[in-house]
């Protein structure tokens, strides 16, 4: 289904930035999943290289009439605002988002706000006790550092952004562009009242960064927070809806548009070619090094017991895991050690799930860890004992932690609906599979989650190249027959590169 949103912004005619940046950048991210941008325009701007010549604003009732021509046949999920350019179009846009969060509440509102033009000239006149009454219906607020002093009269910019939280903003996005680092490095800080489709956010806070280019930069500002909106429009969650934003803008910037003395960011889709920022936090002290897979996942057979295991083994399985769950301390030990000897028997890949100190002791092939297992295990001893490591994850800010840790494979998951683990809020679809597999295209990635032989050919068709299931195994009558079937699809899919 096409995902409708509005952007309540102004007209910039040098075509960087405002209206067009939001059309532009949405039309370039509606390659991922299918968008449509509607515009109501709050101003008329004049401006380029020398500066700001002229901003003329819409009247309320043009703005009214805007918005009604589009209801209820193009009623958005999203709204950004960019710039409004006095108390009465704020006014007229806080009655606006009254009315349409009552109609739906999962409606979000991304509120870019602007101030002034990066050439030099005020574009609005509010101040910051005019926000005030805006900051309740205000799900992302996406201001640059200037923006953030002048809202908060706070210099610190954690402090100013916590203090918009503490007003009512669920989430502030820190663009920090015009800092002073040889780093563009933005910051997402989010209200733990955050909600999005029931879901809160994981985690808190998310800092992002990417190399500085020089340059007399134009628009960027209204592209990141366009791309935050677009990507929140795509079901994407708050963190994976950064992340995705953070790719778009720094690519933008990488192929910048130099006219004169003005640089416009470049507009392209998301692809294999794009570069990942890079996750402050998630880069451990020292690099660890797991060891490459020996041969490729392929059908990947998660396993409840060690017994299951061996059914898996005899019906010819070349990779599998096992996942114990509720058993005594000598009973893991018993199953994973037997596990181990079958598996070197019949040179089976064999990952251990979450009992990564036994696997080291026992001599296991893989270590498989779910992300909040990362934060008990010791990665270091995992990667000295010459393990390999497997990663659990739930969209694109998991896969880009996860990635950063360099481990033998990914896992994204649940795909689709699951029985075997409470995955909700987590789910993936089909969708940004594809985005997924371009984006982290080094590393071996594995789909998981409610995957049967009816639905496989659907998941590899996303070009994904390896899957790992349970439950479809488990109850599989015929188990060679069962593996063999999915050997062969997944050996002989016919993938496009
Ligand atoms: C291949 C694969 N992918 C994901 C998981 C899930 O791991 P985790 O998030 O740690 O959850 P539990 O399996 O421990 O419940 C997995 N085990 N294997
Ligand atoms: C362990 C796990 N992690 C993500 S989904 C999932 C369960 C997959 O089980 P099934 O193949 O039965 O849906
Ligand atoms: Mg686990």
């Amino acid at each position: 289904m096409t995902a409708v949103i509005w952007s309540i912004a102004g007209s910039d005619n040098s075509g960087g930035a405002g209206i067009q940046a939001d059309l532009q950048t949405i039309s370039q991210l509606g390659a991922l999943a299918p968008l449509h941008l509607c515009t109501l325009v709050t101003a008329v701007t004049a401006q380029g290289p020398a500066g700001l010549i002229a901003c003329q604003s819409v009247d309320v009732r043009l703005l009214q009439q805007q918005a009604q021509s589009l209801l209820p046949e193009h009623a958005p999920a999203v709204i950004k605002t960019g710039l409004l350019c006095n108390p009465q179009q704020l006014d007229w846009v806080i009655g606006l988002v009254q009315q349409l969060k009552q109609q739906n509440p999962q409606l979000l509102v991304v509120c870019d706000p602007v101030k002034q033009c990066s050439s030099g000239g005020e574009l609005s006149e509010l101040q910051p006790q005019h926000w005030q009454r805006f900051w309740p219906y205000v799900d992302v607020l996406t201001p640059n550092l200037p923006e953030l002093q002048y809202l908060s009269s706070q210099t610190n910019p954690a402090t100013a952004a916590d203090w918009l939280l503490q007003q009512g903003v669920k989430a502030v996005l820190i663009k920090g562009g015009h800092s002073d680092s040889a780093l563009a490095q933005d910051q997402l800080r989010i209200n733990p009242a955050f909600r999005y489709r029931g879901f809160p956010a994981y985690p808190q806070q998310v800092t992002l960064a990417s190399p500085k280019l020089a340059g007399n930069r134009h628009g960027t500002g209204c592209v990141l927070s366009a791309a935050l909106a677009g990507a929140l429009a795509q079901g994407f969650a708050l963190e994976d809806a950064f992340v995705l934003a953070k790719v778009y803008i720094q690519q933008g910037i990488q192929q910048a548009v130099q006219l004169g003395n003005y640089c416009h960011n470049g507009h392209r889709a998301v692809d294999a070619s794009s570069t990942l920022p890079q996750l402050h936090c998630a880069v451990p002290a020292q690099p660890l090094s797991f060891p490459p897979l020996s041969a490729p996942l392929g059908l990947y057979l998660v396993l409840p017991d060690y017994a299951t295991l061996a059914l898996a083994v005899a019906a010819g399985a070349k990779t599998v895991q096992l996942r114990l769950k509720q058993q005594t301390d000598v009973e893991l030990r018993r199953q994973i050690s037997a596990a181990i000897t079958l598996c070197r028997q019949h040179q089976v890949q064999l990952f251990i799930n979450d009992h990564w100190q036994l696997a080291i002791e026992l001599g296991a092939y893989g270590v498989h860890l779910g992300q909040e297992d990362v934060d008990q295990a010791n990665l270091q001893a995992i990667a000295h004992a010459g393990l390999r490591l497997g990663l659990s994850c739930h969209g694109l800010y998991k896969l880009l932690r996860a990635e950063q840790l360099q481990p033998s494979y990914l896992a994204i998951g649940a795909v689709f609906a699951t029985q075997t683990k409470d995955m909700s809020g987590k789910l993936q679809g089909l969708d940004k599979l594809p985005l997924y597999r371009q984006l982290f295209r080094q590393r071996p990635l594995v789909a998981i989650g409610g995957i049967t032989p009816q639905n496989a050919a659907a998941v590899l068709s996303t070009g994904i190249r390896h899957l790992a299931l349970v439950s479809a195994f488990v109850q599989a009558e015929y188990k060679p027959a069962f593996v063999r079937q999915l050997q062969q699809l997944i050996e002989e899919f016919p993938h496009a590169d």
